[in-house]
């Protein structure tokens, strides 16, 4: 009787046991999400492929919108779908707004010393105040329209020259335009003045090459110490001294301007941020950061925020361009005649043929197909890495510490549950009266359009970008015909941002106005 009694007691004690541990379980640790067999050492790795969004699109189709991969050593979570971007962009932007740290990164942007891969500090915070002061505010853009103006200037002219139904490497064009836009915002230099900045372009272009492959040392720590497939480290480190003498030239050279002709002194970005780093005394504008960088840094904060700015710029618009122009000549005698038919409205009476800024807001189409490139191909595909140092949950599965987040934004911007014919570049959706008519960049909702990312880590450049991107598409089309012996190839291919595997090589032809004199 006693050996029965204790049995049941035992079994009894197990039973609860066990229903206690797995309320506890669910408590603390939820489930996990489903996801793809790892491999030792290198996880799921290999199953990026050489166009990310597009596999990671696939396996969410398979197991779920919310995935967890382990990348080496590190923990990667996907999102999928609007509903979870709004999760960890808005709900818990709060731990999520980190950034993971990346090789290249601390090397090339000094120990991530700017905005972009900084993480959530009060230095952080000033600095994203600073842009929005300083770089990107409406007057700052104002500002700054003369030189957008002299440069397509010189762009229209030097696309002319290949107008006798010459190709054209509009990618190039595109790129050049927007590396001297920025330069010359930044620091009052031209990209292509070999005299002043030396190999800029091709030590830019290197760098932004090097950022598409995966350094061992990210993933696998203890081998990428030791392994440099493809000698890549040794060439990162090489362009990356390169770059080091450019820009510290740049800035060793203004120190000396100001302190030799303190009168001749140009107002730009790079004055401004001498000054908020304590290196030059600040005038009433221009708030000091809080930790003002000691002499023994040197330049290095200052370097590091200007080649951030021109590396999250130059890309990221030259493949939104790039974009639009690949979908227009896709559809030829519908999207493109109607946005020129709305650009020459526009135009009409105008003395010449270069269309200015002002004109923007006049041109509800041309938004609309940027909007629509923007949707079906963000240039920042994933956008960039965000970072929990926090254990959580999303979507109920567990997120576990030092996680980092990546948000398919190509994939949302497709996805047939939120958007009508998807895959299709359909602009007049964000007209009025269209489907979309009131989804839009801006606010905190909208999650289902994200190229430039939402919450505190949202791109503080959209305007900007915008602005830019669209009046080199709207000058593009107003001046030339642009022909393409077949359909363009619509192919990905993963650089600094997502492009077009096969860039644009079209023949131009002039078009000619009624009463207008073509720009000087
Ligand atoms: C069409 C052009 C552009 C696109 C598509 C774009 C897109 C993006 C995206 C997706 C992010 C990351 C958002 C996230 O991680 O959640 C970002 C961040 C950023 N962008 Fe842009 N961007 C563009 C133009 C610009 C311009 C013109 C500037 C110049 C000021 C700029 C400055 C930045 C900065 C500083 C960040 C980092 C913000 C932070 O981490 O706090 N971008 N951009």
């Amino acid at each position: 009787m006693p050996l029965i009694e204790d049995w049941k007691l035992w079994f009894c004690a197990a039973v609860l046991g066990v229903a206690f541990a797995v309320r506890n379980l669910r408590k603390k640790g939820g489930r996990k999400p489903v996801g793809p067999l790892a491999l030792p050492f290198i996880g799921h790795l290999h199953l990026m492929g050489p166009v990310p969004h597009r596999s990671l699109y696939k396996l969410s189709q398979r197991y779920g919108k919310v995935l967890l991969l382990q990348l080496g050593c590190r923990p990667l979570l996907v999102v999928s779908s609007a509903s979870l971007a709004e999760e960890v962009l808005k709900i818990q932007d709060h731990l999520f707004a980190h950034r993971p740290r990346i090789h290249f990164v601390e090397l090339v942007f000094y120990r991530s010393r700017g905005a972009v891969f900084m993480e959530l500090t009060p230095r952080w915070k000033s600095l994203r105040k600073f842009y929005a002061q300083h770089v990107v505010s409406p007057h700052c853009i104002v500002a700054s329209k003369g030189i957008r103006h002299e440069e397509m200037q010189s762009l229209l002219r030097r696309l002319r020259l290949c107008t006798s139904g010459g190709s054209v490497d509009l990618r190039n064009a595109i790129s050049d335009w927007m590396l001297n836009v920025m330069t010359r915002v930044l620091f009052s230099e031209r990209a292509d003045d070999r005299d002043k900045m030396l190999d800029f372009p091709e030590v830019f272009h290197e760098l932004s090459d090097i950022f598409t492959v995966p350094m061992l040392a990210d993933f696998i720590p203890y081998l990428g110490a030791a392994v440099d497939p493809g000698g890549i480290q040794k060439r990162l480190l090489r362009e990356q001294a390169r770059m080091d003498a450019i820009m510290e030239s740049i800035v060793c050279k203004r120190l000396e301007q100001i302190s030799s002709d303190p009168s001749s002194t140009p107002k730009d970005v790079l004055t401004s941020l001498l000054q908020f780093e304590g290196r030059i005394p600040k005038n009433d504008g221009v708030q000091e950061a809080p930790n003002t960088t000691p002499d023994s840094e040197g330049n290095e904060a200052v370097k590091a925020v200007v080649l951030e700015l021109l590396a999250a710029t130059t890309d990221t618009t030259t493949a939104a361009v790039e974009w639009a122009m690949a979908e227009l000549l896709s559809h030829k005698d519908t999207a493109l005649e109607k946005l020129k038919l709305e650009i020459e409205g526009c135009m009409e009476g105008k003395e010449t043929s270069q269309v200015n800024e002002e004109l923007l807001c006049r041109l509800p189409y041309l938004e609309a197909v940027m909007k629509e490139a923007l949707r079906l191909h963000p240039p920042a595909s994933l956008l960039l890495p965000h970072f929990t140092k926090e254990a959580t949950k999303v979507a109920g599965c567990t997120i576990q510490a030092n996680t980092i987040l990546a948000v398919n934004a190509w994939a949302i911007g497709r996805d047939e549950s939120v958007w009508k014919e998807a895959n299709q570049f359909k602009p007049e959706r964000f007209l009025p009266g269209g489907s979309d008519a009131n989804i839009s960049f801006e606010g905190h909702t909208n999650f289902q359009l994200l190229a430039f990312g939402k919450g505190r880590r949202g791109c503080p450049g959209r305007s900007l970008g915008m602005v830019m991107a669209s009046l080199v598409v709207a000058n593009l089309v107003h001046n030339f015909e642009l022909r393409t012996s077949q359909t363009p190839d619509l192919t990905e291919k993963m650089c600094a941002a997502n492009m077009l595997a096969n860039p644009l090589h079209p023949n131009l032809y002039s078009r000619q106005h009624p009463c207008t004199k073509t720009a000087t």
